[in-house]
C-alpha cells in the first residue's frame, strides 16, 4: 500500500474481527461503499468514494478516532467509554447490532449475592477503566479505605473463567444471550452500562476537511439501520374506522391515505416498528381492516 494512496482520502475504521466485524461488512454493503480486501491486508481502498477502510481491533477504534489518526469509526459505545475517548469523539448512530450488557457476575452458588458483599473483594475484567470508576463508588458508599477497597486485575479474554480459576471473586464483563455467564456458573448481580454498536467522528480531524463525505455516509449509514427497523404496512379500511386506525398506524410523520374507486373505503400505508408489526396487524384486524400487507424495505431515507 503507497502512503501516497491515503493522501486526502476519509480514514474509515471497521473492526477487524470479532462481534461487530461481519454486521459492520453488511452495513458498507448496504451504503454501497465498495471495496476488494486483499487476503490478511488492512488498509483497503473504496473504490467508488474517496474513502480509505482501515480493519482495526474494535478496542483500538475509538482512540484512533479520538485523536484524529483516522476520520470516521464504527465501534462499541462501552469501548468508547472504557478508553475515555467520549469527549474526542461524536457518536453520529447508534447502529442496533452488538447489543449487550456489562454486567457484574458472580458464582451462582457462593457467598457473594450484591454489589457491596463483593466490593472489598478481587474482581477481574477486560474493562478495568469501566469497572473501576463502579466499584470506586461502590468502595466510597460503604467508606472502604486503603487496602479494604476493591481489587481490580485487568485480563484480556476469557473473563469468565477467572472465578473457577480461584483468580477473582467476581468478574465485569459483557452478556447477550448469558449463554457463557451461564456455562461458567456465573449470574449477574448488577449492571454497568448497557451498549451497542456506534457510527463514530473525530471531534478533531487532523486532516482535510471531509464534513460533506462524513455526512453523506452517514445519511446512507442512517437508511441502511432505519430499514432494517420498519417494515411498510398497507390496508384497506373504512372512511368511518380511518381515525382510529390512524392512531395504530400513525407513521413517522402522517400514513398516506389514497381513495378506492367507488367506495367509502380507503388505501392506507405507512412506516410501523419492524418488532411490533404483529401487534399492529392484530389490532387494524380488531377495527375491520382488510386485505393488511406487511412489506420489508431494503433501504431507505427518512
Ligand atoms: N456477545 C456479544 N454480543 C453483542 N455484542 C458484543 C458481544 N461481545 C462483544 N460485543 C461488542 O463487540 C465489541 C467488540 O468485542 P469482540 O469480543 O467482538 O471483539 P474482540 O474481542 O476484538 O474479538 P474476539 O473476541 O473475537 O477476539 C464489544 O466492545 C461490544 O461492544
Ligand atoms: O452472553 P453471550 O451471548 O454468551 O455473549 C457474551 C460473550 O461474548 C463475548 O465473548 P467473545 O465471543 O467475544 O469471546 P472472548 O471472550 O474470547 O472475547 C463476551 O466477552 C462474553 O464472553
Ligand atoms: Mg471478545
Amino acid at each position: 500500500m503507497n502512503v501516497e494512496a491515503l493522501n486526502g482520502r476519509l480514514l474509515f475504521a471497521i473492526p477487524k474481527k470479532g462481534r461487530l466485524h461481519e454486521r459492520c461488512l453488511q452495513l458498507l454493503a448496504g451504503a454501497d461503499i465498495q471495496f476488494r480486501r486483499s487476503d490478511r491486508l488492512d488498509v483497503c481502498l473504496v473504490m467508488n468514494h474517496p474513502i480509505t477502510l482501515v480493519f482495526l481491533p474494535a478496542s483500538d477504534i475509538p482512540s484512533f478516532v479520538g485523536n484524529g489518526n483516522v476520520d470516521l469509526g464504527i465501534t462499541g459505545h462501552d469501548v468508547i467509554l472504557e478508553a475515555k475517548m467520549q469527549d474526542k469523539v461524536t457518536e453520529i448512530e447508534r447502529l442496533a447490532f452488538g447489543k449487550c450488557a456489562l454486567q457484574v457476575q458472580v458464582p451462582e452458588r457462593g457467598p457473594v449475592k450484591t454489589v457491596e458483599d463483593l466490593a472489598g473483594k478481587r474482581v477481574v475484567t477486560s474493562f478495568e477503566v469501566l469497572a473501576g470508576e463502579y466499584f470506586a463508588r461502590a468502595d466510597d458508599r460503604l467508606a472502604l479505605v486503603g487496602e479494604q477497597r476493591t481489587k481490580i486485575q485487568y485480563i484480556g479474554g476469557s473473563v469468565e473463567a477467572a472465578c473457577a480459576l480461584g483468580l477473582a471473586d467476581g468478574i465485569v464483563d459483557l452478556v447477550e444471550s448469558g449463554d457463557t455467564m451461564r456455562a461458567a456458573g456465573l449470574h449477574a448481580i448488577a449492571t454497568v452500562m448497557n451498549t451497542e454498536a456506534v457510527l463514530i467522528k473525530s471531534n478533531t480531524p487532523s486532516r482535510a476537511d471531509h464534513s460533506p463525505l462524513i455526512n453523506l455516509i452517514a445519511s446512507r449509514i442512517a437508511g441502511v439501520v432505519a430499514a432494517g427497523k420498519y417494515v411498510v404496512c398497507s390496508y384497506n379500511i373504512s372512511r368511518e374506522a380511518l381515525p382510529r386506525a390512524v392512531l395504530i398506524t400513525p407513521g413517522r410523520r402522517a400514513p398516506t391515505v389514497s381513495p378506492l374507486e367507488n367506495t367509502d373505503w380507503v388505501d392506507v400505508s405507512a412506516m410501523v416498528v419492524k418488532k411490533e408489526s404483529a401487534r399492529v396487524m392484530d389490532e387494524l384486524v380488531e377495527i375491520g381492516a382488510k386485505d393488511i400487507l406487511i412489506y420489508s424495505l431494503n433501504n431507505c431515507r427518512v
